[in-house]
């Protein structure tokens, strides 16, 4: 739909805009990158008519730009207007009604039912209707935006342009404006290029990315061929984290700061009280944390770590909710805690702290094995999931790597088969050797701090002591837990 071939230009005889070459299919979306200065608002004034360009060819459907004359290109490009004071006296319907300019034949021709049905719609898609007959002066600067993005709708040209249009919006109008983008591209075949300083709404919202740095095209392609951390980082001067959208398959940035500096500390199983109702970690500072628990599971941040004691027998519709009700009755805040349950008496808990060249950690286990299951063998249990439950705590001091948190949950799991075998701990039905309960959990935190580190598989040397103090650890809970058995707690 448009191409655009070694295209230069810029103001007053310089070329800010230097040799750009790329193409925009029907119906595509394509948003445009790039720091401040860099000339994305120039390339879009010089592929919309808006300015004269020095060199290259721009093609409209085929035809040269400058073959169309301002009604035709009016019909075939529309361009979202910028603010303009001298539409402050007219009313919202008014102000989108221009947009309908092109399609009048003539300047006393009437308005047509096409006509109306194009404002309408695109008063409706924006969600401005209710302001309709509301003067222009009296809209934030949010709902002025969504009146001229609807003004370029009712235009229903083939191409759409658009800088900044999310530009003053609050994030569900944000939302509602790319959805209505995305749809007419993928509906109707509109084809968009549009403006971003917003990163993350152009990954998620653009079929592909273009990158400008000082006039030039650093780089273009789908979201994850542009939105690499070092490319990033180097065309902005700015640390960045790329990380996966939680619903789609699109990254996300995420600006890395520089200013701010945690105190240092060492976490030791001091940290860790406990009460007949619950165990609980408390951390100086927030933890990176990735875990299997009832509550806040997966990666995270969190400074408190409870292992909540409840009856054999719990059951609850919503789990979530209720763990959630408990935490908040407790004193602690939901969202900076993580939270698990077993059925143990908090007697069972056992922690070590592990001082070894590879690092400092504390390893807290619980290990209820009552209800032990060979892992081989599950199939032959039956549907009911008793809480029996292993839950296994390592907290580190370390910094690491999110393969390295993976994998330390690996080598836990590992060691924790490792000690059911070695206490000899069967299976309650097959009574061949126990791989863990139905219901155990996993929980690798670490502080951030001090040396980074990459791996932390069997073979490296923090594996190694992983391994080696998570089979000692539980192997005493599994002991503790029997003893207690024993005196009937
Ligand atoms: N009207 C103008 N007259 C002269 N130079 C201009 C004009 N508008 C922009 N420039 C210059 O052209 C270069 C590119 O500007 P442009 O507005 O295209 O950047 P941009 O990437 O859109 O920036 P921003 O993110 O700040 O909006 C800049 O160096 C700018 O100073």
């Amino acid at each position: 739909m448009l191409h655009i071939e070694q295209l230069s230009g810029g103001y007053d005889g310089k070329k800010y805009i230097q040799d750009v070459s790329f193409h925009v299919e029907k119906g595509e979306v394509l948003g445009i990158l790039g720091p401040n200065g860099s000339g994305k608002s120039t390339i879009l004034k010089l592929i919309s008519g808006a300015m004269p360009y020095s060199e290259g060819t721009v093609l409209l459907d085929k035809k040269p730009l400058k073959n169309y004359t301002p009604k035709d290109l009016a019909r075939k490009l529309a361009v979202l207007p910028q603010l303009h004071a001298n539409t402050f006296t007219h009313t919202v319907r008014e102000v989108v009604s221009l947009g309908r300019y092109p399609h009048q034949r003539s300047f006393f021709s009437s308005w047509s039912d096409e006509d109306e049905q194009a404002v309408q719609q695109a008063m409706q898609q924006m969600g401005i209707t209710k302001y309709e007959h509301v003067e222009m002066a009296f809209l934030s600067g949010g709902e002025q935006q969504r009146v001229f993005v609807a003004q370029a709708l009712a235009q229903q040209a083939e191409v759409l342009f658009l800088d900044e249009p999310t530009n003053h919006l609050d994030i569900a109008h944000q939302r509602q404006l790319l959805d209505v983008i995305r749809t007419e591209a993928k509906v109707k075949g509109l084809t968009v290029v549009s403006i971003f300083h917003d990163m993350n709404l152009a990954a998620l919202y653009c079929d592909r990315l273009l990158l400008m740095q000082q006039g030039r095209i650093q780089t273009i392609g789908r979201p994850h061929e542009v939105l690499i951390d070092a490319q990033i980082e180097e065309v902005y001067d700015t640390r960045v984290a790329i990380q996966p959208h939680p619903e789609q398959a699109k990254p996300q940035v995420t600006i890395l700061p520089m200013i701010f500096e945690d105190t240092p500390i060492t976490i030791r199983k001091n940290h860790l009280q406990v009460t007949p109702q619950y165990a609980v970690f408390k951390s100086p500072l927030s933890l990176r944390t990735l875990s299997s628990a009832v509550h806040n599971a997966g990666f995270g941040w969190y400074d408190t770590f409870v292992n909540r004691t409840v009856s054999p027998n719990y059951e609850h519709q919503h789990v979530e909710q209720e763990f959630g009700a408990f935490l908040r009755q407790e004193g602690f805040l939901p969202t900076s805690t993580v939270g698990m349950m077993t059925a143990l008496s908090m007697d069972a808990v056992v922690a070590n702290d592990y001082d070894t060249p590879a690092g400092k950690f504390t390893v807290i286990v619980t290990a209820g094995v009552g209800k032990a299951i060979d892992v081989a063998e599950a199939y032959k249990h039956g549907e009911a999931v008793t809480i029996g439950t292993i839950n296994t705590w390592i907290i580190l001091n370390a910094h690491l790597s999110d393969e390295a948190f993976v994998q330390a949950l690996i080598t836990a799991t590992e060691a924790k088969v490792k000690a059911l075998q070695k206490a000899g701990v069967t299976d309650t039905i097959s009574k061949t050797v126990a791989t863990g309960t139905a219901t155990d959990s996993v929980l690798i935190a670490a502080t951030q701090q001090g040396t980074y580190i990459q791996y932390a598989g069997t073979a490296t040397p923090l594996g190694k002591w992983i391994g080696k103090a998570v089979v000692e650890t539980t192997v005493e809970a599994i002991e503790t837990y029997k003893r207690l058995k024993g005196t009937g707690k």
